[in-house]
């Protein structure tokens, strides 16, 4: 007989899938974003101007080049400047629990929230954010908290030009925008990683750009 395939947690994306889609359904503050191939919600708003102003000063005090798993800062492929928050500051850990409400999920499979700045020409190329099962760091990854569920990522301000996040499939550019909240489903309701939610973060063209971004996994993160 055949081996089935198995898909690394599937079963527990499916569940988070339903779980957090019915709540975004439920939420007046959340608007669905119109496309067929990735569940894509936006929330204005969600983060207060003085909120955005001491991220962005945060971000600038931890940011370091990105680096990716298997691409590194050289390659071109993310060329901002990343660095995760300190998960124990009260700024750091309001949003973060803000955020794991709007969701409804348990906080401690959040990832800490990593701070992003893109200057002009800085990029982070068409990526998914869940993770290639079949490549070395899952090992790893796969004990760190498994598959990465949902992602949610925050504008922190406006960009003079370029900069907006890309939902390549979905043919969706959606610009940056100060304290507006993306969030979308990694995967499809059965639970398999979707494909369709591969996404970029376009060159900054005029200013800078700032955001962060929570991404989720299965279970406990760490
Ligand atoms: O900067 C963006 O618009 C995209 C960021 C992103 O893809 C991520 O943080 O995973
Ligand atoms: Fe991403």
């Amino acid at each position: 007989m055949a081996k089935t395939k198995t898909i690394p947690d599937q079963d527990a994306l499916r569940r988070i899938g339903e779980t957090v889609r019915a709540r975004l359904d439920a939420d007046p503050k959340a608007y669905k974003v119109p496309t067929d191939k990735a569940e894509i919600w936006a929330v204005g708003e969600f983060l207060t101007p003085v909120e955005c102003d001491r991220m962005m000063r945060m971000i600038d005090a931890v940011a370091r080049p990105s680096s990716l798993y298997d691409q590194d800062y050289d390659s071109g492929f993310r060329t901002s400047y990343s660095g995760d928050l300190e998960p124990f500051d009260p700024l750091v850990m309001a949003v973060s629990r803000r955020i794991d409400d709007l969701m409804g999920i348990n906080g401690i499979c959040g990832e800490t929230l990593q701070g992003q700045r893109y200057a002009p020409g800085q990029e982070f190329k068409a990526h998914n954010d869940w993770f290639y099962t079949d490549q070395d760091y899952w090992k790893s990854e796969r004990k760190r908290g498994g598959q990465r569920s949902w992602t949610a990522m925050a504008f922190l301000n406006e960009v003079g030009k370029g900069g907006e996040t890309q939902f390549v499939e979905a043919e969706i550019k959606i610009a940056p925008k100060p304290g507006v909240l993306l969030v979308w489903n990694n995967a499809l309701p059965d639970g398999t990683p979707n494909e369709g939610t591969l996404h970029a973060g376009t060159p900054v063209i005029e200013g800078v750009k700032y955001v962060l971004t929570r991404w989720y996994r299965t279970r406990k993160w760490g």
